[in-house]
């Protein structure tokens, strides 16, 4: 059984099986409600001509990054359209036969596009309830030939889309769709269909997410913090799975071109600030987190100085 989708469809299965069981602790199962606070960034005010909102949105992005590493971003400008297509077609992929979806399963880690399950089979000791397909969408734009639709143009940015597929589970508690881990990029910009299964580690607490309508869920990744040396940390968090319905959720990594090597800014290092990081290029950062189990933060730790 290659995927998530088609073992929840074949079978009767009745509850888990043995090899997606996850190691899980208490504090797993620890939830903090308070979401009040979550940081809200207006896209509108952040472009404003004014410049006085416009340095109060900056402030607020920067407090965000700073204190949070996650923020919800609203008047964005996508059409609320477009981002309902793009959820319709991500999820149609995974609707197309499995011989016609073997067609895109990648081999090497940054096969420009890729059908796959879990996280690396190669190195993952409990798979997880999840497919996707990634595609490198710049600076060449990659995507599955079918479903149409599917293709798309970017002109701007440096972006790996990923769209998830987490199918219903008999029983979510016992799995994961995506354990704790951090994105390897900049800036990870994520929707979601209609359920919801992001969670956020925040002062050592699970908050669920639970977006704003028409927002898209920013959290910063590995090369923020190196970039930053440290001071805009990644946000540590995961998606556990439900029992009622496929979750779709697209997220577009954001990050240098494959080949810039990254390192501490040498404005952000000094005497007092040595570099936490040593530089390394994207490409060979992304190799790293993708041939080893994705825990939390280690990637990260395996660069520091
Ligand atoms: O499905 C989600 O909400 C999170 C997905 C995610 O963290 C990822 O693709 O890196
Ligand atoms: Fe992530």
């Amino acid at each position: 059984m290659f995927s998530v989708k088609e073992l929840v469809e074949s079978s009767t299965m009745q509850s888990v099986p043995s090899n997606y069981i996850c190691h899980k602790t208490p504090e797993d199962f620890m939830l903090n409600y308070e979401t009040e606070n979550i940081p809200t960034i207006d896209f509108l005010q952040l472009t404003s001509s004014n410049p006085n909102e416009r340095s109060n949105a900056i402030q607020q992005l920067g407090d965000a990054c700073r204190d949070w590493g996650f923020f919800m971003l609203i008047n964005h400008g996508v059409p609320e359209t477009l981002r309902e297509k793009m959820v319709r077609v991500g999820q149609s992929f995974f609707d197309l036969s499995k011989e016609e979806k073997m067609e895109f399963a990648g081999e090497k880690i940054l096969d420009p596009i890729r059908y796959g399950t879990s996280f690396n089979l190669m190195v993952d000791t409990a798979l997880f309830w999840r497919d996707y397909l990634k595609c490198l969408v710049h600076p060449h734009f990659n995507a599955p030939s079918k479903p149409p639709g599917l293709r798309m143009n970017v002109e701007l940015g440096s972006q790996v889309l990923v769209i998830n597929c987490y199918p219903p589970c008999p029983n979510p508690e016992l799995v994961m769709g995506l354990p704790a881990h951090t994105d390897h990029g900049l800036l990870t910009l994520l929707q979601q269909n209609h359920l919801g299964g992001l969670q956020i580690q925040h002062k050592g607490k699970w908050i669920p997410i639970n977006p704003l309508p028409k927002s898209f869920l920013i959290n910063t990744g590995d090369h923020m913090e190196i970039l930053t040396n440290g001071k805009y940390k990644s946000i540590i968090h995961r998606a556990v799975v439900n029992t009622n319905g496929t979750r779709i959720s697209i997220g577009t990594a954001h990050g240098p071109n494959l080949d810039t090597i990254v390192g501490p800014a040498p404005e952000l290092v000094g005497d007092d600030n040595p570099a936490l990081y040593r530089a390394i290029t994207y490409r060979d950062y992304i190799l790293l987190q993708q041939s080893n189990e994705l825990d939390k933060k280690t990637c990260l730790e395996r660069i520091r100085i």
